[in-house]
């Protein structure tokens, strides 16, 4: 599939960025899959990975690369990652699958975040993506009243459980255009974990894969 092609372009592009003897950042999904697929060739040259979902983590094991706390690494010098949207400032939104806690950790521990996807991510303003936000079970309800105050529909992710043990709700009709107030605003809703919205800590290369190849685009 064309779409698939772009996605590995774009996550095997990320791997110039990688570092010898480095521990390396590893974000969660389809693209990021195939960025730890061709991660795997360099592992002997490399410490090894601070993994941000427990599904990244089994297949770079799978892969015999070390996967490392964070809480003993220190401050990591790259953090590679897909998205849902990109706007062109390279504010994104995260956690179509679920991981966007552990993502936003890794990457505000990260001294470069570059960004892998296929070109349809590219958005002039995000929210046609819903914006996934995970919430504590028991404020579910809340935070879901506070959402719809600020204009969205929350929806819940029916069945699914994040990797910390909560919920996911998915806010659609939201258009962002002001990534950084509703990031904070989202922030201070008691109960949300985390909400999608990467703008506080925006990524600072975008690798975009597409027909024509990869395409770098820092933020204007
Ligand atoms: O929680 C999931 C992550 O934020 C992914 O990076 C995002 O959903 C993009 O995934 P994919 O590379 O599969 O399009």
């Amino acid at each position: 599939m064309a779409q698939d092609q772009a996605k590995r372009a774009a996550a095997e592009a990320a791997l110039e960025y990688v570092e010898e003897d480095a521990v390396v950042g590893v974000g969660t999904g389809s693209t990021v899959d195939w960025f730890i697929d061709a991660l795997a060739d360099m592992r002997n040259r490399i410490r090894g990975a601070v993994s941000s979902s427990e599904k990244s983590t089994e297949r770079l094991r799978s892969h015999g690369i070390d996967v490392l706390d964070l809480n003993s690494t220190g401050r990591l010098p790259l953090y590679v990652d897909g998205a849902d949207e990109a706007n062109r400032f390279l504010q994104l939104i995260k956690g179509g699958g679920g991981a966007l806690t552990r993502e936003k950790i890794v990457a505000s521990a990260s001294d470069r975040f570059v960004c892998v996807a296929d070109e349809g991510k590219l958005v002039d303003v995000l929210g046609a993506f819903p914006l996934p936000v995970e919430v504590i079970p028991m404020a579910r309800s809340t935070v879901a009243r506070e959402l719809v105050r600020l204009g969205g529909r929350p929806e819940l992710r029916e069945g699914f459980t994040t990797d910390n043990g909560n919920l996911i709700l998915d806010v659609y009709g939201l258009s962002i255009t002001e990534p950084l107030k509703l990031e904070q605003s989202l922030n201070n809703i008691p109960g949300v974990v985390t909400n999608g919205i990467f703008a506080l800590r925006p990524a600072d290369l975008l690798l975009l894969g597409g027909e024509s190849g990869v395409r770098r685009l820092t933020a204007e």
